[in-house]
């Protein structure tokens, strides 16, 4: 997780700490890679807006730390070109766009972004189905989420930044929407960070998954991996009470005995964990995938055993 100038990494963050009155984000020593998709998964208010704006250079952060978006600087007096590269999608709409049409925004959004696509915007609305005339402040919290996605994918950006995209969707929207971020990072060369609540989102979006809970990174992991090592096993023993040998097996996260003799077991080295077992006789009995919600919870509650 420690960054050290990976020219591979789309954003690096060096000892980063963003402060306010009630909350602090970091310090943070990350490396998203390019070519992939993050997700940013953590409870309310642990830091994942914050720290899409630290990256968009929308929040000061300390003396010391280094931040770095597509090989650029992000700090005072740096040139900000970059941003035009970076198609950035906010968790509120803007209140200063309410009167404008979709229309309107896009034209305001072409002049900023010199790799503005018109025909890409207009296939982009019809395939979201969001095609209106009205001003955004008329419109329904899905359909102006619409026309947002359209924005921000228009430029075909380098590095894609969506706060919680499919607030406000409906499934079949949530359903287009995921065939557009599939078929933006197909082109190979396109990197997206997101944050979201959707299980099911970064399941079938996610390569990689930054875990975060008040403000400090819990972990980034590589998906495929993180299901495959994280597991809750079911074990039997013929005599109850054994709790205790079970708490030592490799890589615990959680074990409960919940009848006499069953045991319910959670591992992040489900490989190692059921070779332990069965080296001492217990029989495992079943081995399933963790939940996203499990993992996390796992990871907070180590963190807050650790404060
Ligand atoms: N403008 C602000 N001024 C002061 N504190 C703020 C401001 N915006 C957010 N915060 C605080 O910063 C913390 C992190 O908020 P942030 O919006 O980054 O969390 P989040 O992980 O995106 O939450 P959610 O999942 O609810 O969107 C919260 O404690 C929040 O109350």
């Amino acid at each position: 997780m420690i960054a050290d100038g990976n020219p591979e990494a789309a954003v690096s963050l060096r000892q980063v700490a963003v402060r306010r009155e009630r909350f602090t984000l970091g310090p943070l020593n990350i490396e998203v890679p390019r070519g992939l998709v993050t997700a940013v998964v953590g409870p309310n208010g642990s830091g994942k807006s914050t720290l899409f704006r630290l990256l968009l250079k929308m929040e000061p952060y300390d003396d010391g730390g280094e931040v770095e978006v597509l090989g650029h600087p992000v700090k005072p007096g740096a040139d900000e070109s970059f941003k035009t590269g970076i198609g950035y999608l906010a968790e509120l709409p803007h209140a200063y766009e309410d009167s404008l049409t979709a229309e309107e925004k896009a034209r305001f959004a072409s002049m900023w972004y010199p790799g503005w696509d018109w025909d890409r915007y207009r296939k982009l609305i019809r395939s979201f189905d969001a095609e209106s005339p009205d001003k955004l402040k008329k419109m329904s919290k899905g359909m102006r989420r619409k026309v947002e996605l359209a924005c921000a994918l228009a430029h075909n950006p380098e590095l894609l930044l969506l706060d919680e995209p499919s607030s406000g969707l409906d499934p079949f929207a949530w359903k287009t929407m995921l065939g557009e971020l599939q078929r933006y990072m197909e082109q190979g060369d396109r990197t997206m960070i997101i944050a979201s609540h959707i299980t099911e989102e970064v399941r079938r979006l996610a390569d990689c998954i930054l875990f975060v809970h008040r403000g400090k990174a819990l972990g980034f992991y590589e998906k495929d991996q993180l299901f495959d090592s994280w597991r809750a096993l079911a074990v039997a023993s013929p005599e109850p009470g054994r709790i205790a040998e079970l708490a030592k097996s490799p890589g615990l996260q959680g074990v409960a005995e919940s009848a006499p003799g069953i045991y319910q077991l959670e591992t992040d080295l489900a490989e190692e964990a059921e070779a332990y077992c069965r080296e001492r006789g217990f029989q495992v009995m079943g081995s399933r995938r963790m939940e996203l919600e499990d993992i996390l919870s796992c990871l907070i509650r180590k963190e807050d055993a650790r404060r």
